[in-house]
C-alpha cells in the first residue's frame, strides 16, 4: 500500500472521527453512535435517497457498511466483498471468494455475513466456508488466505471480524450442527495464528496448546461430565458474532454461543455442571488470549440462548452523585438484560426486557432461576424465548445524551420436546430434540397457533440504569433490523418489510421514513463527505428467521434483490422497482393421494427440508417454495435434484446419503400434498387446465 491507511491510533480515537465509521460498531466501545449532527430532529423529514446500489443476491444481507477515507467497504451474501465510492455509489471493486454450495449446505440460517474489517491498508473478511482472507484495500486483490477450521467439520463464518492491536479476531458458527467453538487471533500482516480460545473443553480434557488450557483446567472442565454427545459434537458454543475490544481494560469480550447439541441429556448425561464457557461474556486479554473473567447468562443451555448478541461498553451514571462506572452491557436471546462491570465482569443488575417462560428472574449474582417446568423436555415445554431469541443479532445502539440503549426486541415461542431423534446426519440441524420433525400433528393440539401467536417485535429504549424500557415502538413482528443513534438524538431502523425510519431517541415519535421493498435486517451506519452527513444501509431478506421460519410471512415480506441505500438531506433518489416475482403459485403436478407416502414425507421434508424451505413447506421467497417449483413436477425431475445434487452449485447437495429415491418420492408427495391444501385455503390457485373441446 501507499500508506498506513486505518492505524491502531485512528481505530482508538474512532469517536474522534465521527465522520468515517470505521469498525462493525463504530468505535471499539461499539456504541453505534455518532457525533455528527446535521441531520436533526427538525430536518430529519428532508432525508431522501442520495445513491443505491445493488447487491445481486436475493439471499439475507446483514452488513454493517464501514466507511474509511471514502471508501464504503461491506459484504453481501455468499461473503461477497464491495468496496464502493461513499460519496456517488460508484463501484471500485468486488470481490467473491466463491463460496461452493457444498460449504453453503452447512449453514443454520443463510449465507450472511456481517462485513469487514479494515486496517493499514487492507481488508478483512471472515468467509463463509472457514477462510479468513486479507484483500488489498484499493484493488480488491488478495494478500492472504488461511482456514480457521477443520472444513471436514460443519464450521462456517458469518461474523465480521475485529481488529485489535495489530490481530485480526474472527469466531467461527456451527452449534446447530455440531462443533467445538473458538476464537481466534491471527497477525493482520501475515495471516499467522497468534492465540486460540476454545470456549468449550477439549474432548479429553487435556490440554489443547491454546489460551483456553488454564482457564479449562481451572474452572472448565469439571462443569462437564466425562461422557455425552459433547464429545464428538464438539459441545458448541461458536462466537458467531460479538468480539468487543475494552480498549480502557484492555480485554477482548467474546459472546458465546449455545450448546451443542442443545439437549443436555444427550450431550452430558451424567454431568450436572454449567458447561463453561457457553450462552457467556468471556473477557481474555487482548495480547495474549489468556483468561480474565467470564459471565454466564444461560448455564447448562438447552434452549440454544446464545449471549453473542452485541456487547456495548459504555460509562454508566451508577455510582453516587452519578459517577460512571464503566460496564458492559448485553440483551442475549434470554430475555434478560444484563449491566456488568467492565474490569472484573461483576454482576451489577440485570432484568426482563421480554416476556419468558423458562425463568422466573435472576438471583443476586445475576444467575437465572430457572422454572423447574422448563428442564422437563419429555412432556414438552413452550419455551419463551424461543430459539431465535428474545434479542437475536440485530445490533443495539447505545446514546450516551438520551442514556438510552435502543433494542431490536421480540417474543417468539418454540415447543421443546425430548423424543428419540435421529442425529446420524451430521448436515442437518442436531439439537437432540424433536425439533424439526415435531410440527403439527405431533405437536399438542394449538401449539402451532401459540408459536404464530408469539410473533411479536418492538423497537424498545431501555434505560440501563433503572433497568426497565423508556419507551416501546411497535413492529408488525419479530426480527427487524439493527440500530444506530446520533448526537441529535435520532434513531435509525429497518423493518422485516423494508421500512427504514428515523425516531425520537427521547420519545419514540415516528420523525421520517421510507418503504425501500425489500427487508431491513442490517444496522445503519453514517458517516459525512465534503460537509455532507449519509445514513446507510442495507437490504437484504433472509437469515435464520427468514429461511427457517417463513411459514410466518408467506403473505407479508415481499423478497427482493439487496441493495445499498444511502440517505442525505435533499436527496433526490428513487428505490428502485422490486423484483417481479415470477413464480406462479399453483401446484405443478396433481396430488399423490397416498396418506402414508405423504406421511412418510412430512417427517423426511421435517428432518431434511425445513430449516431452509420453511415448516410445513412454505419458504418465505429466501430459497425456492417447493410447492409451486417445476422441481416438484416429476418424480424424475426431484430425484435429480434430491438425491443427484442437480442444483448443488446453488447449496442444493445431494442428499443421497441420507435419503433412498423412495423417500425422495415421498418427500414430493407431501410437497405436493402441501400445495394442494394451498389451494384448498384459497392461497394459491389450481393450475389452470386446457379447456375441454366445445360440443354440442
Ligand atoms: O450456533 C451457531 O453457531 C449459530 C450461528 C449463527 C450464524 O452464524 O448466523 C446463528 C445462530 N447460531 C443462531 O442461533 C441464530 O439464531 C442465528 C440467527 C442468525 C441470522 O443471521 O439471522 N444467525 C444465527
Ligand atoms: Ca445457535
Amino acid at each position: 500500500g501507499d500508506g498506513a491507511g486505518v492505524t491502531t491510533e485512528r481505530l482508538l480515537n474512532a469517536e474522534k472521527t465521527p465522520q468515517e465509521w470505521l469498525t462493525y460498531g463504530g468505535t471499539y466501545d461499539e456504541q453505534r453512535y455518532a457525533r455528527l449532527s446535521q441531520i436533526d430532529k427538525k430536518n430529519a423529514d428532508e432525508l431522501g435517497i442520495a445513491w443505491t446500489y445493488d447487491l445481486a443476491t436475493s439471499r439475507g444481507v446483514e452488513a454493517t457498511p464501514i466507511i474509511v477515507d471514502g471508501v464504503m467497504y461491506l459484504t453481501g451474501a455468499w461473503s461477497i466483498v464491495y468496496a464502493l465510492d461513499a460519496k456517488t455509489g460508484k463501484e471500485l471493486w468486488v470481490y467473491d471468494p466463491k463460496v461452493s454450495g457444498e460449504a453453503a449446505a452447512k449453514s443454520c440460517c443463510d449465507v450472511i455475513n456481517r462485513g469487514v474489517a479494515v486496517y493499514g491498508d487492507k481488508v478483512y473478511v471472515g468467509v463463509f466456508d472457514g477462510r479468513l482472507e486479507a484483500l488489498d484495500a484499493k484493488t480488491g486483490k488478495l494478500v492472504w488466505s488461511t482456514v480457521t477450521v477443520d472444513q471436514s467439520k460443519p464450521y462456517t463464518i458469518t461474523g465480521a471480524p475485529r481488529i485489535v492491536k495489530g490481530r485480526v479476531l474472527i469466531g467461527n458458527s456451527g452449534s446447530e450442527f455440531g462443533v467445538r467453538g473458538y476464537v481466534s487471533a491471527y497477525d493482520a500482516e501475515t495471516g499467522a495464528l497468534d492465540w486460540r480460545f476454545f470456549i468449550t473443553p477439549n474432548p479429553d480434557k487435556k490440554p489443547d496448546g491454546a489460551a483456553s488450557d488454564e482457564a479449562f483446567a481451572r474452572l472448565g472442565n469439571d462443569t462437564w461430565g466425562d461422557e455425552g454427545a459433547w464429545k464428538t459434537d464438539g459441545g458448541g458454543g461458536t462466537a458467531w458474532d460479538s468480539i468487543v475490544y475494552d480498549q480502557v481494560n484492555d480485554t477482548v469480550l467474546v459472546g458465546t454461543g449455545n450448546a451443542s447439541p442443545f439437549n443436555p441429556k444427550i450431550r452430558d448425561p451424567k454431568g450436572n455442571g454449567d458447561n463453561l464457557f457457553l450462552s457467556s461474556i468471556l473477557a481474555l486479554d487482548a495480547d495474549t488470549g489468556a483468561y480474565k473473567w467470564h459471565f454466564q447468562t444461560t448455564p447448562r443451555d438447552m434452549w440454544d440462548y446464545t449471549a453473542t448478541q452485541s456487547i456495548i461498553l459504555a460509562d454508566l451514571p451508577l455510582g453516587k452523585d452519578g459517577a460512571k462506572r464503566r460496564v458492559v452491557m448485553q440483551a442475549p436471546k434470554n430475555g434478560f438484560f444484563y449491566v456488568l462491570d467492565a474490569a472484573t465482569g461483576e454482576f451489577i443488575s440485570g432484568a426482563p426486557f421480554a416476556h419468558q417462560t423458562w425463568a422466573t428472574g435472576l438471583d443476586d449474582k445475576g444467575r437465572p432461576i430457572e422454572n423447574p417446568a422448563a428442564r422437563d423436555s419429555e412432556a414438552g415445554f413452550l419455551a419463551i424465548p424461543a430459539p431465535s431469541g428474545a434479542h437475536n443479532w440485530h445490533p443495539m445502539a447505545y446514546n450516551p445524551d438520551t442514556g438510552l440503549v435502543y433494542l431490536p426486541a421480540q417474543q417468539m415461542a418454540q415447543f421443546v420436546q425430548d423424543r428419540p431423534v435421529d442425529r446420524t446426519n451430521p448436515m442437518r440441524w442436531n439439537p437432540g430434540y424433536d425439533f424439526a420433525a415435531g410440527l403439527p400433528p405431533t405437536y399438542p393440539a394449538g401449539t402451532l397457533e401459540e408459536v404464530r401467536k408469539n410473533l411479536t417485535g418492538t423497537l424498545m429504549a431501555w434505560d440501563p440504569v433503572v433497568q426497565k424500557p423508556a419507551w416501546v415502538y411497535p413492529h408488525s413482528g419479530p426480527f427487524n433490523g439493527g440500530l444506530l443513534t446520533t448526537e441529535t438524538g435520532l434513531v435509525f431502523q429497518g423493518d422485516i418489510k423494508g421500512y427504514f425510519m428515523a425516531l425520537d431517541g427521547s420519545t419514540g415519535q415516528k420523525l421520517w421514513g421510507m418503504n425501500l421493498k425489500s427487508g431491513i435486517q442490517a444496522a445503519p451506519s453514517t458517516y459525512e463527505i465534503d460537509g455532507e452527513q449519509y445514513v446507510a444501509v442495507a437490504t437484504g431478506w433472509g437469515g435464520s428467521w427468514a429461511l427457517n421460519w417463513g411459514f410466518a410471512w408467506d403473505k407479508a415480506v415481499a423478497p427482493d434483490v439487496g441493495r445499498v441505500f444511502v440517505f442525505k438531506l435533499g436527496g433526490k433518489g428513487t428505490v428502485p422497482d422490486p423484483m417481479q416475482d415470477t413464480v406462479e403459485k399453483t401446484p405443478k403436478a396433481e396430488p399423490i393421494k397416498d396418506a402414508a407416502l405423504v406421511q412418510k414425507g412430512f417427517v423426511h421434508y421435517a428432518e431434511n427440508c425445513m430449516v431452509c424451505h420453511g415448516p410445513l413447506a412454505i419458504s418465505s421467497g429466501v430459497l425456492p417454495d417447493l410447492r409451486w417449483s417445476y422441481v416438484s413436477a416429476s418424480k424424475e425431475g426431484f430425484h435429480d435434484v434430491v438425491i443427484n445434487g442437480a442444483l448443488s452449485d446453488n447449496g442444493m447437495i445431494s442428499f443421497a446419503k441420507h435419503l433412498s429415491a423412495d423417500d425422495a418420492e415421498a418427500v414430493r408427495a407431501y410437497v405436493l400434498d402441501q400445495a394442494w391444501l394451498a389451494v384448498k385455503n384459497g392461497d394459491a390457485s389450481a393450475p389452470s387446465k386446457p379447456e375441454a373441446p366445445k360440443t354440442n
